[in-house]
């Protein structure tokens, strides 16, 4: 699937949380969305998924307005991971993921065995399989994170929409979860994924869109996206850049003073 965002800009009260943002995403390809706090990432994803509306612009889905394709049939195609998902329900960790099946569930319907597969599926790719039987309000937040990545694994969608879903990950469970967005990349799903680590956005994006202030400021590949410029403009920082087996890396290093 495609989404395309056309001079989209979001408002609250005299607050412009994007401006005439331009964007398209498409299949097979996994994009990092990165910027600082405030830049409006989040905001974007929102819109991206159809969760907000817009102030002024459009988003389509396959030239489809949200209207024109129907809620339910988004839901069986985008899936998408909040950055701060409710997580208090006193929910079992398999129960939530096979939440991510109903939008493919008739109504009254019982789990058929390729939804049973697909939660099987999405449990191991994201090592919850251990957690299955465990209570959502109970776990780690790293652990939440996990299995919260399992439901929205679990639709099996055209396009994975993640807000920061390595943020309370550690290094091994980060390198892990950028693995997975890629399989589910060249798998042939379009990824969108929200990323504050700018060594991981590098190393595993095909492409990179950076915000400031609810502006696009640089899209493209990554090494482009990361320039000195970039870098300091956007986040007043400094980074050091290299290469390491046929890879290139970028790790911040120093902040620069705004003034
Ligand atoms: N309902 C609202 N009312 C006022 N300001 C808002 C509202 N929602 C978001 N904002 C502001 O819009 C800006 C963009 O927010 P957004 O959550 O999209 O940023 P972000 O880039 O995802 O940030 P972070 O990296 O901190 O998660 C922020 O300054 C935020 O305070």
């Amino acid at each position: 699937m495609r989404i395309e965002a056309t001079g989209l800009s979001c408002r609250v009260g005299d607050t412009l949380l994007l401006r005439d943002v331009g964007l398209a995403f498409g299949a097979g390809e996994m994009v990092g969305l990165i910027g600082p706090n405030g830049a409006g990432k989040t905001t974007l994803l929102r819109h991206l998924a159809g969760l907000a509306v817009p102030a002024a612009g459009t988003v389509t889905y396959d030239g489809q307005s949200l209207r024109a394709l129907g809620r339910a049939k988004l839901a069986r195609r985008l899936a998408y991971l909040a950055q701060d998902a409710e997580a208090q329900w006193p929910i079992r960790v398999d129960q939530l993921v096979r939440l991510g099946r109903l939008p493919h569930r008739r109504p009254l319907a019982g789990e058929s065995a390729a939804d049973l597969a697909a939660v099987a599926r999405a449990l191991a790719a994201t090592d919850c399989e251990r957690l299955a039987g465990r209570r959502l309000d109970t776990l780690s937040g790293g652990e939440r994170m996990r299995a919260l990545l399992a439901r929205a694994l679990a639709v099996e969608a055209e396009m994975l929409l993640a807000d920061e879903p390595v943020a309370a990950l550690d290094p091994y469970h980060q390198l892990h979860t950028m693995e997975l967005l890629r399989d589910v990349a060249a798998r042939g799903a379009g990824v969108v994924v929200v990323l504050h680590d700018l060594t991981l956005a590098a190393r595993f994006c095909d492409r990179l869109v950076l915000l400031s202030g609810g502006r696009v400021m640089a899209a493209g590949a990554p090494r482009a996206v990361l320039s000195d410029d970039n870098l300091a403009a956007a986040y007043h920082i400094r980074a050091l850049h290299g290469e390491a087996e046929g890879a290139d890396f970028t790790l911040p290093w120093q902040r620069i003073d705004p003034a």
